[in-house]
C-alpha cells in the first residue's frame, strides 16, 4: 500500500459516480492511524518531566494536555470536497495559485516548518475550484513531513485526481529545526519543486510557470 493510499481516502458520493475521475463531489478525508489523546497527554507529561520541566504549577498543569491536543490538531487536516467544473471554454493556459500558506512539521524533530506554496496546472477536461489548491496543500501538510515529499504528494495527487495536462508545485519554507536550533541558520529557507506533464516537458509552459512563481529555470 502506498503512502498516499494509506493516509488518504477519496470518496465519491453514491449519487455522483459518473463523469471524469475528479467529479464535483469527490470527498477527501484524511484518516490518521489512530489518535489516543489520553495516552498522548500522559506521554507529554513524562516527556516534560524527563527534561526537568515540572508540570505541577497551576499554569503548567494543563500543558501536557495542550501539547497532546496541539499535535493532534497539526496532524488532523480538515476534510473537503474536491469540487471541479467542466472546462466548457477549453481554457488552456496556466491556472496558478500563488503564496498558499504552508504549515507543517518536520518528521525528524517534530518542529514546524512554515512557508508558501505556488500550485499551478494546465487544465484538461475540467477546472478545479480555486480554493481546493490550498486545501490539497493543507491536506498533505498535516502530518509529519519532509518538504520534498510534501511537494511531490501535492503534485502527484492533483495529476491523478484532476487529470490536467500538467501540474507544477513550488514550495519555499523555513524549517525551525534549522533556524531555532542546531545549525541556527537564521533566515534561511528551502525551495523544492515538482513539475509534471507539459509543465515538465514543454519549454514554454515550464518557463512561464517558473517565472510566475519567482523560481528560476
Ligand atoms: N531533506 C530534508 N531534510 C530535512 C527536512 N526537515 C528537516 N530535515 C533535516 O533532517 C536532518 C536530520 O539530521 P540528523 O543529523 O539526524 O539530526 P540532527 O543531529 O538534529 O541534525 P542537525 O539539525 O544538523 O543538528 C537535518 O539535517 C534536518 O535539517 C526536510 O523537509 N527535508
Ligand atoms: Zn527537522
Amino acid at each position: 500500500m502506498t503512502e498516499l493510499s494509506r493516509h488518504t481516502t477519496a470518496r465519491i458520493r453514491p449519487t455522483d459516480q459518473e463523469g471524469p475521475s475528479a467529479g464535483p463531489t469527490l470527498r477527501v478525508v484524511h484518516e490518521p492511524d489512530g489518535i489516543d489523546l489520553a495516552a498522548a497527554e500522559r506521554a507529554a507529561g513524562q516527556f516534560l518531566n524527563a527534561l526537568g520541566i515540572a508540570t505541577s504549577s497551576e499554569s503548567m498543569r494543563g500543558t501536557p494536555g495542550r501539547m497532546a491536543r496541539a499535535y493532534a490538531e497539526l496532524f488532523s487536516p480538515r476534510p473537503f470536497d474536491l469540487t471541479t467544473f467542466p472546462n466548457d471554454e477549453g481554457y488552456d493556459e496556466l491556472v496558478l495559485a500563488r503564496r498558499i500558506p504552508v504549515r507543517s512539521v518536520c518528521e525528524h524533530h517534530l518542529l514546524p516548518f512554515v512557508g508558501t506554496a505556488h500550485v499551478g496546472y494546465l487544465p484538461g477536461g475540467r477546472i478545479l475550484g480555486l480554493s481546493k489548491l490550498a486545501r490539497v496543500v493543507e491536506h498533505f501538510s498535516c502530518r509529519p513531513q519532509v518538504q520534498e515529499r510534501l511537494t511531490k504528494q501535492v503534485a502527484d495527487w492533483l495529476q491523478t485526481h484532476l487529470e490536467p495536462k500538467g501540474v507544477g508545485v513550488v514550495i519555499e519554507a523555513e524549517h525551525s529545526c534549522m533556524t531555532l536550533r542546531g545549525v541556527q541558520a537564521t533566515g534561511s529557507s528551502t525551495m523544492t519543486s515538482t513539475l509534471l506533464g507539459l509543465l515538465r516537458t514543454d519549454g514554454r509552459s515550464r518557463s512561464e510557470f517558473l517565472a510566475l512563481t519567482g523560481a528560476t529555470t
